[in-house]
């Protein structure tokens, strides 16, 4: 059998000795490796804890697509909410859920094992804390449905780290990610992907507000806002704001028909266009990018950073709003979700806070701070300034 590459330096290449942490790690990574090893582990107490939490670990990582399934026929079936008004017993729930009361007993189980349902001593079945905290979240649902997409994108990973995978389901979904002419998308294009944003704006929205002080401004312009969702909790908060929302035409003119459904039709002013093409509208000191940097490239972020620059005024700020990179305890989010999902997406990537604050300040920005937002796995948050003229 031939070596695998990279157990070997090449033939010919110098030897460099390695450092003790590398020769521990080697000497660790053979360990752990060899099944004899393993299996001793499982057994001794000193060790036994590690490999059962490493041996679940590794198998969740081999069955996160069933988990992922289960909470979807879950979703599908709507049974969180038919269990919401209390626990049920299968041979209620079967006809309910329209299955066979043998299948209707294997997805409880199997959602009760996943904590999204707790089996009570008599059988019936109530909802746990994932499946009450569901119920409060109805955009998680959505964004669950629509994953349906992504997964057909992760059929062949590779290929798709490639660039051999074609055209993905998520690029159509998301048709600005790649589109020539994105102001000219119909309102057909923009309807699934805004209605998702504006329904999700709900897990984010008052934590960014609560991240930080937008009452201290005179006025707030959303770039990318959407169909408004950010803009009217915005509104909600600070009274006193006045509050302007730039995106593509037809997006803005959803956001229009929100806000004049919300009575706020007079206090916030929407702009249709790009911002990738030419100046943004002028008049805000303070600019919020909501889940926007990430989508796209870096070339195109940093044009929107140095427009946003240049349409405050002096002392303006700009805040930055979104999943990051190398988020503390929610790592997988931002580099393997996000990561991939926007890979699938065809555009953009997931960056940590301190790069964001890098591209700020190669934008003329200063003053960049981290805040701390409430749930950084949704969302993190990175603000800075435009130097006052005098200083
Ligand atoms: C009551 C007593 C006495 C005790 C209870 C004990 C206790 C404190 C329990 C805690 C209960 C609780 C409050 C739970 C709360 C749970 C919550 C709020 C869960 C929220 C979960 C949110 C999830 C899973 C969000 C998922 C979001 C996703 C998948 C977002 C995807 C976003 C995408 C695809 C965005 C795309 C935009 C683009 C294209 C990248 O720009
Ligand atoms: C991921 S969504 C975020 C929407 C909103 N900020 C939120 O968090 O719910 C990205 C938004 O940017 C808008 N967008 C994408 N490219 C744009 C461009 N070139 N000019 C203006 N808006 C754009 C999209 O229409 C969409 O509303």
């Amino acid at each position: 059998m031939s070596p695998r590459a990279g157990t070997a330096p090449p033939q010919g290449a110098p030897v460099q000795s390695l450092g003790w942490r590398e020769r521990w790690r080697a000497f660790r990574n053979a360990r752990v490796a060899s099944p004899a090893f393993q299996r001793w582990a499982a057994g001794f107490p000193l060790t036994r804890g590690v490999a059962r939490r490493n041996t679940r670990a590794l198998f969740d990582l081999c069955a996160g697509f069933v988990y992922s399934q289960i909470l979807f026929a879950c979703i599908r079936l709507d049974l969180f909410r038919t269990l919401q008004d209390g626990p049920l017993a299968v041979e209620v729930l079967s006809p309910r859920l329209r299955l066979a009361p043998e299948r209707a007993e294997r997805l409880l189980r199997a959602a009760a094992s996943l904590g999204l349902l707790s089996r009570l001593p008599d059988g019936r079945y109530a909802l746990a804390d994932l499946g009450a905290a569901l119920v409060g979240n109805p955009s998680v649902a959505a964004m669950v449905e629509h994953h349906a997409l992504l997964y057909e994108d992760l059929r062949d990973p590779v290929a798709l780290l490639r660039g051999e995978a074609g055209p993905t389901r998520l690029s159509g979904y998301w048709p600005y990610a790649e589109a020539d002419d994105s102001v000219a998308l119909t309102a057909g294009a923009v309807a699934g992907y805004s209605g998702l944003m504006a329904a999700s704006q709900g897990l984010i929205a008052e934590d960014v507000l609560d991240a930080y002080g937008f009452g201290r401004h005179a006025c707030l312009m959303d770039v990318g806002g959407g169909e408004g969702a950010f803009l009217s909790a915005a509104a909600r908060r600070c009274p006193d704001l006045r509050l302007m929302l730039l995106d593509l035409p037809s997006v803005a003119e959803r956001a229009r028909h929100r806000f004049a459904a919300e009575g706020l039709a007079d206090r916030i002013a929407c702009h249709g266009g790009s911002f990738l093409d030419g100046d943004l509208p002028r008049g805000a000191d303070v600019i919020s990018l909501v889940r926007i940097v990430h989508d796209h490239d870096d070339g195109a972020a940093m044009r929107l950073l140095r427009a946003a620059y240049a349409a405050l005024p002096p002392g303006g700020s700009l805040v930055i709003a979104e999943p990051m990179s190398g988020t503390p305890g929610a790592e997988p989010i931002g580099d393997a979700y996000f990561g991939f999902y926007l890979l699938a997406m065809g555009s953009g990537r997931a960056r940590s806070a301190d790069e964001l604050g890098r591209m700020l300040a190669e934008a003329g920005f200063t003053g960049i701070r981290t805040l701390r937002t409430r749930r950084p796995l949704l969302a993190s948050a990175v603000s800075g300034s435009r130097p006052p003229v005098n200083v």
